[in-house]
């Protein structure tokens, strides 16, 4: 199986070493504009092949998107971080062009690929790549939910001071610091409500310390994270390619599931071989809905400004 990721910065080449490493994907093409840099980045993890026991073979190109022919899975971080003090939004200016040009070359290539879209604003850019391409629905993926999911995890678990993988959780909406929604009334530590381990206060508290997940390392990092952002893109990538059909929240096109229609934002998803094979109906409370529209009305209206590249 052959994945490529478009941008080996931070994102890419880490998703591209937790691919190689876990032995998810056969062949890992990176590409990138900036010239040798993702030869340097497939060397560097290439090198890593031997001494931690994988076979994947990683290529580096410039700008060469022959080599990315026969791809089955295409992930897009290409395009540019935000800095401390700015929003994911704020970065469409530069990205929804980076974004459009990237998905149209790959599609060159590999017309039967599934996309993975990953540059901010990510739900955004998702709407972007299917418009541009026409591609069916479950052939453009948005990944955001895996990673606001994890941190959500994360910091329940530090809550309740219990392992994290005993601990299991949602965050559906945009991947936005104020549009995402963590699913605290179905969070469960081992199957049990954790409202039964956490005050109303300290889940309050967990779920604020995920929505802002993202702006709080950017301002530790100066730059925005890559290590939880570079495995989500390989557990997505995984249950595609090893067809597991795991429920994993992904920014995917609506056409009427969850109230809301033309639009792409983070619901639960089943992902197999075939990309989004099913959207998961979950029954939200009437909070939680409220939530979900103001979500919508939000990525729609960061849509808008896409009439310029649209
Ligand atoms: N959806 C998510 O959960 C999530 C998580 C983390 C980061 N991101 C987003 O992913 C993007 C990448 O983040 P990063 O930290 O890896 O940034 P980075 O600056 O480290 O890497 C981006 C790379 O894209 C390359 N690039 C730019 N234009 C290109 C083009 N036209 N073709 C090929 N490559 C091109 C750059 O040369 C650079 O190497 C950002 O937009 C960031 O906001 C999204
Ligand atoms: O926070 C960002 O800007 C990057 C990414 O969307 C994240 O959540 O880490």
């Amino acid at each position: 199986m052959k994945v490529t990721i478009v941008g080996a910065g931070n994102v890419g080449a880490t998703c591209a070493d937790v691919i190689a490493y876990r032995g998810i994907a056969s062949e890992v093409v990176l590409l990138d504009i900036k010239e040798g840099f993702a030869e340097g980045k497939a060397l560097d993890i290439m090198q890593c092949a031997s001494n931690t026991g994988f076979n994947t073979r990683v290529v580096g190109v410039t700008n060469d998107y022959s080599k990315t022919a026969g791809s089955d899975v295409v992930v897009i971080t290409s395009g540019i971080p935000r800095k401390p003090g700015m929003t994911r939004e704020e970065l469409i200016g530069i990205n929804a062009g980076i974004v459009k040009s990237v998905s149209e070359s790959v599609l060159q290539y590999s017309p039967n690929t599934i996309i993975v879209v990953v540059s901010n604003p990510m739900d955004t850019m998702t709407y972007l790549a299917l418009k541009a391409t026409g591609l069916p629905k479950n052939r453009i993926i948005g990944m955001g939910g895996a990673l606001d999911s994890a941190r959500f995890k994360t910091y329940l678990s530090l809550a309740l001071d219990k392992p994290v993988n005993d601990i299991k959780g949602m965050v559906i909406g945009g991947h936005g610091d104020t549009t995402m929604i963590p699913l605290t009334r179905l969070a469960s530590y081992n199957g049990v409500p954790v409202s039964q381990f956490l005050t109303d206060e300290a889940l309050g508290q967990v779920a604020a310390d995920t929505m802002v997940g993202g702006a709080t390392l950017t301002k530790l990092l100066g730059t925005s994270a890559w290590y939880a952002p570079g495995a989500s893109v390989a557990y997505l990538v995984d249950s595609i390619l090893n067809d597991q059909k795991k429920m994993i929240p992904c920014s995917v096109f609506l056409e009427g599931e969850y109230g809301q229609d033309d639009i792409c934002i983070g619901v639960p998803c089943i992902i197999g071989k075939n990309g989004v094979e099913q959207i998961v109906d979950v029954e939200l409370n009437d909070g939680e809905k409220e939530l979900f529209a103001k979500s919508a009305a939000a990525v729609r209206t960061m849509n808008e400004a896409l009439s310029n590249v649209l």
